[in-house]
């Protein structure tokens, strides 16, 4: 061929997987030129703020709105009153529960809406808030999940009284939600109490807060002449939010078009249904006008879904060298005051029994009480939807845990019990089918790479040194091999509220061979626009940077069930692909047409359809899209469109083996994070400085997460935390180098062999790091401390040790 670029030439000017392409997006973000909700300003616009309640606990005897209706500018006070008219006082939650959207005679945690104020401006709005008065008779506030299992302890959910029958099963207390089990309860038991070794520990995952830097937020707009509404709102999943609109308003689903425009992160915070979206829509209808929310910063932390707050007691047993014989794991899952998850409806615990984790654990048992308190509701996310970060921290826990009781170094513990690369796919005792992995290469390479031997020797030292009294300092060694599992997911036993989790693609190639595609899911800072195009490049031969990615819009996208539980990768990347093969199909026929051969007759060359034996006679991508549109092929529909929807076969299982390396100061109880190594294993990789950014990301929340961050409520119901002064927000300062690494094990369903990566640094992350704070303390007889581990909480850890000498 004469001076053609050859086909690596090709495939490198596509920038297709594999290629560490620049994000596309970042010419707007990085300028200013991003669209938020808040960025959007219709004329004749109101604006609502909520009243939110000082008490977690409170009867709300009245509620007087006549200064506030009387301040200029002021439209309207909405109360659960003027609601339920409309069967929209309460709202169905994610989770098969129901939630106020307005108090209805009583509150149940600080913070929760009370009532609506529309008015012409912010400021205005703000202000008749405070003008509001309510009158609130306080009541009993239970914020322990055990004590509100007490016999005599206040009934939260009054709604619920007599109800025996919940969403997921019977009832057996007033502020009991739900007992879920999974696995072998006898086996589990009979297994561990006849092994030979049997650690058991309570390990608790604190209550904590995704806050996004954006807050959630929306934009109501019903246009009365033709009947349509438009809702513009920080949605996750905007397709679901429509659906759920149509439901609750009885407007028909074509009449709705939600729109999520540019995200400022998400981490799991916006895939609720929140009242400010209720209270946004009820208002423009009532007054004809757009409407906006959008809340603050405190009301983001106090009164949205919050992550974890999961108590988790374990048991595990082992021989006297190290073969797991049995876990058992009981969980008291504080929900607060509603159960506003939103897991897949078979699953109220999420994915939390992929406890057994990276091991070959031979039978397993686990069992989930969910439980009300005076608490926001939530409990779905934060970077991983569906309790994974929960059961990964629990099992990492419990297998250090194991390690002390068995006198053993925990990096040998886990290579005796990981599953072997030759026993997938691998059935989990709790009934997960694992797709793949290769876990002692990966565990070895990352041993290697710290130089663990030579860690643990400096490690021995230092611990003699200090009781020397040469040093006051400890140093700690965190290891971390997790499994994530992400993708939801079959449609067989994956759905939220009965609406399936398939994902989509939609693709259009222009006459001049570029193209546009469109999806069910939505980005958020994850930078879809710039991989999903890689994906189609490769598939199409179409360059990335021809291509257009557009989400978010339901009345242009695809149905798609959205972005959380790192399922864009696995789900709609599936559908991406898929939806690029049958492009592809067609255009063989339209090239076998025009290259007058049968179409088996053709191969696919990177961008192009060549003759099997003759490649100099060809024709690309570019030139078949162009005959699709403008010649008469017979046999063959004008154009070249494709649409796919996929229901994954089985969900996908990245993994990972993290290394985390800690000094101490025992005095201060200060850390220095001096080595943070992160191998990460997610299938095929789309864009690797992408997957970087993800982990980087990940790993500074899950940094945030075990060293500071947390939802903390005094004995009243109060939100301690609830500004950024006193929750903790990683900023450069605080975060260590990481040292990123990878291993390739591509899933076998997956048409690309994709697997998600988004979560995985978080869930590796937190047990990481925690267990590296543990270990410096191991040689001094520590085995469990709660996180977070902030400078006091680790300097107490020292005190209680008896370090202060
Ligand atoms: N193999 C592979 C995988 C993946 N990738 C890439 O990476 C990313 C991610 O992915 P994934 O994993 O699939 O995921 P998605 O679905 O997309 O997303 C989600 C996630 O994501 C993460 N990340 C992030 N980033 C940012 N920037 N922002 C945000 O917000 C966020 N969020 C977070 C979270 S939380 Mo949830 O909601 O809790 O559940 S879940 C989550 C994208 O772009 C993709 O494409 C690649 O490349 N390759
Ligand atoms: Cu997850």
């Amino acid at each position: 061929m004469k001076d053609l670029p050859d086909s690596e030439e090709r495939r490198a000017n596509l920038k297709g997987l594999g290629c560490a392409r620049k994000r596309v997006e970042d010419a707007r973000f990085t300028q200013g030129k991003g669209n938020y909700v808040d960025d959007i300003k219709l004329p004749g616009m109101l604006f609502g703020d909520f009243v939110r309640s000082p008490y977690a606990h409170a009867r709300v005897k009245s509620i007087n709105a006549e200064a506030a209706l009387a301040l200029p500018g002021v439209i309207a006070v909405l109360t659960a009153k003027d609601l339920e008219p409309l069967g929209l006082h309460w709202m169905p939650t994610l989770a098969g529960d129901k939630q106020m959207v307005l108090a209805d005679g009583k509150v149940l945690f600080q913070g929760q809406e009370v009532a609506f104020v529309v008015a012409t401006d912010r400021y205005i709005a703000a202000d008749a808030v405070e003008l509001v008065e309510v009158d609130y008779e306080d009541l009993p506030v239970v914020v322990d999940p055990f004590k509100a299992q007490a016999p005599d302890a206040p009934v939260l959910r009054e709604d619920l009284e007599g109800v025996t029958e919940g969403a997921h099963g019977p009832r057996r207390h007033h502020n009991h939600i739900f007992t879920w089990e999974q696995g072998d309860a006898a086996g589990a038991n009979a297994a561990i109490d006849g092994s030979e070794v049997i650690a058991e520990e309570t390990i608790y995952y604190h209550r904590t807060h995704p806050c996004p830097l954006e807050t959630c937020g929306c934009v109501a707009s019903m246009d009365k002449i033709n009947g349509k509404l438009t809702l513009w709102g920080t949605f996750q999943a905007p397709h679901v939010v429509r659906t759920v609109a149509s439901l609750l308003s009885g407007i028909d689903e074509h009449n709705i078009r939600v729109v999520s425009p540019d995200i400022g992160g998400g981490f799991g915070n916006k895939v609720g249904v929140y009242p400010g979206y209720v209270c946004s829509i009820v208002a423009t209808i009532v007054t004809g006008k757009p409407v906006k929310w959008v809340e603050d910063r405190m009301e983001n932390l106090m009164a949205t879904a919050f992550a974890r707050d999961y108590w988790m007691k374990g048991r595990i047993g082992a021989t006297k060298d190290g073969r797991i014989t049995g876990l058992h794991a009981h969980v008291t899952a504080d929900h607060g005051a509603f159960d506003a998850c939103a897991d897949p409806t078979k699953f109220p615990a999420g994915f939390f029994h992929i406890c057994t984790g990276s091991y070959d654990i031979p039978v397993a048992y686990c069992a989930v009480d969910g439980v009300y308190t005076n608490k926001a509701p939530g409990g779905v996310a934060y970077r991983c939807s569906f309790r994974v970060t929960e059961a990964a921290y629990f099992i990492e826990r419990m297998i250090e845990i194991l390690a002390i009781k068995l006198g053993m170094d925990a990096a040998e513990l886990r290579r005796i019990n990981f599953i072997r690369a030759d026993q997938f796919p691998y059935t989990s005792a709790l009934g997960w089918e694992y797709d793949s992995g290769d876990y002692h290469t990966a565990w070895d390479k990352a041993l290697k790479a710290v130089d663990y031997e030579g860690l643990r020797r400096e490690q021995a030292e230092r611990v003699e040194a200090f009781r020397r009294g040469e040093t006051r300092k400890l140093l700690g060694i965190g290891l971390t091999h997790f499994t994530e599992i992400v993708g939801a997911g079959p449609v067989k036993n994956c759905d939220i509220l009965g609406m399936g989790m398939f994902d989509s693609c939609e693709i259009r190639i222009h006459p001049t061979g570029s193209a546009i595609a469109r999806l069910g899911t939505i980005s958020q800072g994850q930078g879809h626009a710039t991989t999903f195009a890689q994906i189609l490049a490769s598939e199409t031969g179409i360059p990335a940077d021809k291509i257009t990615i557009e989400e978010g819009d339901t009345d242009t996208a695809p149905y798609g069930l959205g972005t959380y539980g790192s399922r864009s990768t696995p789900v709609a990347g599936a559908a991406t692909a898929m939806a690029g093969r049958k492009i592809r199909a067609k255009a063989q026929m339209i090239a076998a047409y025009l290259l007058e051969v049968h179409d088996d007759d053709l191969e696919w060359d990177v961008d192009r359809f060549a003759v099997k034996g003759a490649p100099e006679r060809f024709k690309t991508m570019a030139e078949i899209a162009y005959a699709a549109y403008n010649q008469a092929i017979p046999g063959v529909e004008p154009g070249l469109e494709a649409v796919s929807y996929y229901d994954p076969p089985n969900m996908t299982y990245p993994f990972g083996a993290y290394i985390c390396v800690m000094e101490i100061d025992v005095d201060t109880g200060e850390h220095e994070i001096r080595q943070f190594y992160a191998l990460d294993d997610c299938g095929t990789r789309i864009n690797p400085m992408i997957i970087e950014g993800q982990v980087h990301g990940g790993l500074t929340e899950a940094l945030a997460i075990a060293m500071g961050q947390e939802i903390a409520y005094d004995d009243m119901g109060n939100v301690r935390t609830g500004t950024l002064m006193d929750f903790f927000l990683p900023t450069a300062w605080e975060t260590p180098n990481y040292q990123t690494d990878w291993t390739e094990t591509p899933s076998p369903h997956h048409p690309i062999g994709a697997k998600g990566v988004g979560e995985s640094p978080n869930v590796g992350g937190v047990p990481a790091f925690s267990n590296a704070v543990h270990d410096a303390f191991r040689a001094f007889g520590l085995t469990q401390t709660h996180m977070p581990h902030d400078h006091w909480r680790i300097w107490r850890t020292a005190r209680d040790l008896g370090l202060h000498g």
